[in-house]
């Protein structure tokens, strides 16, 4: 495909990220596995996260220059919270129940790459929850996140 969208175009930027995670983050508030886990995050948590998906998915450096984040910053939330698999395949099945509520695009292209980024992230934060020291350096770069092999999105 000529001139290939980021994921992060193809999803519809900024607007469509937030809007993602503000419908995820309220019914995390609602569900029994999830709602302690989350009970003390900050009220900025929801934009600060669909910033990060957003740079990973190729967008702008919302993150790491709007919130002054990093990876190692992002990778630091988790250290020590002893997630378990439970709570992370819950987490999985809350989002993408909230990607079809807020209407994300839903090709299979886009949706394989989107799942392949989530179950990679997190798996990660679930093994670096275990632990308090840090796996990333503070100079490490934010991860990327492309098409994969289907190489852009559907094409009718
Ligand atoms: C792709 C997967 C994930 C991404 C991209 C991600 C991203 C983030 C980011 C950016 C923050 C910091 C937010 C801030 O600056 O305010 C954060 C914090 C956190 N995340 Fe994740 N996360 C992922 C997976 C998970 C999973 C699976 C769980 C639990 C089941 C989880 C639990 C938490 C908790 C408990 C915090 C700290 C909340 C607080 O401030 O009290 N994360 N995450």
């Amino acid at each position: 495909m000529k001139d290939t969208p980021s994921l992060y175009a193809w999803a519809g930027g900024q607007p469509a990220l937030e809007r993602l995670t503000e419908v995820f983050y309220a019914k995390v508030g609602k569900d029994e596995l999830l709602e302690p886990v989350f009970r003390h995050m900050s009220p900025e948590h929801s934009k600060h996260v669909a910033h990060f998906i957003g740079e990973v998915l190729g967008g702008p450096p919302a993150y790491t220059t709007g919130d002054g984040g990093s990876h190692a910053g992002m990778v630091r939330h988790h250290l020590g919270k002893m997630l378990t698999e439970p709570q992370r395949r819950r987490w999985i099945n809350l989002l993408l129940d909230s990607a079809d509520e807020v209407g994300l695009a839903d090709d299979p292209e886009f949706r394989s790459a989107l799942v392949g980024y989530l179950e990679w992230g997190s798996r990660l934060a679930v093994i670096n929850s275990q632990t308090s020291d840090n796996p990333v350096n503070e100079n490490e770069p934010m991860p990327k996140w492309g098409w994969g092999e289907p190489g852009g999105p559907y094409q009718p």
